[in-house]
């Protein structure tokens, strides 16, 4: 099934790690065989496995490419140097165990940048090479990449802008992704990234991406919800097949080990006539999210705002969640309506799209973050409690917001970026010190 999305001129595919079937020329996709002695229309078969071979049928993601030419065609790779990109976390660092938040991480006066130029590593955990935990990044990117293409084999890409729509060009097909939206890129496919918004001259584009080492995000399960609700699978887009006609050179750039690499092509990677199978980039519209909650009383834990999951070799304890706050009524009675004051054996980073967020209505802005590492205590500031204690509880709209969550049960460990250049706010703590001890026995 095809869709279109009204924003955009492009034509997705609807589902989730379906089995996808697409040609940019009819007759390009071989019937009954995955490669033919000869290939249709000269093409070269090239197989992506996103998992392992003999990973069970369920989570087995793999694509067949047809393209014009085979990736193996590329030059020799040379360093590049992405500094500000950094991968795992650090666990001889010593970090204390308070509450971080950061203000919106600024763009950087005079330095010009793309989509991989313009990343900032604020905080990660894991090993890329351990196939464990995920990184937490902003990219501050000021123009597109135009005759440049990135591959990461470390980790798949959730990528959650959060000013400025992007055209994530892949191998597979292209991608408009806009603020409310997001993308899901697959460990080691091509891609370039484009900033209509900023060539039209509305501005650099800002966002966050979880760089994920681990498992590949999928959806949760659903348990007692049932058969339908919160990420439904037919409201993810993956693109159409579509190739770059234009001759002329390309730069290759590929994350690999942590370390980047550069390498000269005499053509574009983005050369693929057809394709099918899995494994594929996709988007997602959080609008189509439906939210469930409590219509009774108490605050439900945010597992089941729960958008996708990349879980960990112990059952529930998710290598990262990826959860996001949508605006949604709140009707409970009775009830504390915001989060409750709490310590968590998982670790917390947020990051805020628009608007404002219940917990913290002044101090947590658009583009800046949080983290609130394992058992480090959190919940409302003053503001939000005051008000939450002796408010009305007639049914309330909580609208015009979007935060997220990256929850992983490994510790994030802040970058020297992240604690020394971005706009870390040192009177974070603060924002709980005047609740008293109101205890009247
Ligand atoms: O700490 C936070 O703001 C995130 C969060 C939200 C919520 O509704 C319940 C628990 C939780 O960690
Ligand atoms: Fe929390």
């Amino acid at each position: 099934m095809t869709a279109s999305d009204p924003s955009s001129s492009l034509r997705y595919q609807s589902g989730f790690g379906n089995e996808y079937a697409t040609e940019a020329v009819a007759g390009a996709l071989p019937q009954g065989r995955n490669s033919p002695q000869r290939a249709p229309l000269q093409l070269y078969p090239e197989l992506i496995s996103g998992t392992a071979f003999t990973a069970p049928r369920h989570q087995n993601r793999r694509s067949w490419l047809y393209r014009r030419q085979p990736s193996v065609v590329a030059g020799r790779y040379q360093a590049w140097a992405q500094p500000l990109w950094t991968t795992g976390g650090d666990r001889a660092a010593a970090l204390a165990p308070e509450p971080l938040r950061w203000h919106p991480i600024p763009f950087e006066a005079g330095v010009e940048a793309d989509f991989v130029e313009g990343m900032r590593t604020l905080a990660a955990n894991g090993d890329a090479d351990a196939q464990t935990g995920v990184a937490a990044h902003v990219y501050l990117a000021t123009k597109s990449m135009d005759r440049r293409a990135f591959v990461n084999a470390d980790g798949e890409l959730l990528v959650v802008p959060q000013q400025g729509r992007l055209r994530i060009t892949t191998e597979l097909g292209v991608l408009d992704v806009k603020p409310g939206e997001i993308a899901l890129l697959p460990r080691g496919l091509a891609f370039k990234v484009a900033l209509p918004d900023t060539e039209a001259g509305a501005g650099p584009s800002r966002g966050y991406v979880c760089e994920n080492y681990g498992a590949q995000f999928r959806l949760p399960e659903l348990g007692p919800i049932g058969s339908n609700g919160l990420a439904n699978p037919r409201d993810f887009m993956a693109p159409v097949a579509a190739y770059e006609d234009t001759a002329g050179p390309y730069e290759l750039i590929k994350k690999f080990g942590g370390r980047f690499w550069r390498a000269p092509a005499s053509n574009t990677p983005f050369n693929v006539v057809a394709w099918h199978g899995n494994l594929a980039p996709v988007k997602y519209d959080t609008v189509n999210f439906m939210t469930i909650g409590s219509i009774s009383f108490d605050h439900p834990d945010p597992s089941i705002f729960t958008v996708l999951t990349s879980p960990s070799d112990t059952p529930g304890t998710a290598n990262c969640d990826f959860v996001i706050f949508p605006p949604r009524w709140l009707v409970m009675e009775d009830t504390f309506r915001p989060p409750w004051y709490h310590r968590n054996l998982m670790s917390e980073f947020m990051g805020l799209v628009y608007g404002e967020y219940d917990a913290k209505p002044g101090g947590f802005k658009p583009g800046g973050a949080s983290l609130h590492n394992a058992m480090v205590p959190h919940g409302p500031d003053e503001e939000a409690f005051e008000k939450a204690s002796s408010a009305n509880l007639q049914p309330q709209k909580l609208d015009n917001t979007l935060a997220f969550m990256f929850e992983s049960r490994y510790r994030f460990v802040p970058t020297a970026f992240a604690m020394e250049t971005a706009p870390l706010d040192h009177d974070y703590a603060d924002c709980w010190a005047g609740l008293k001890d109101q205890f009247k026995a």
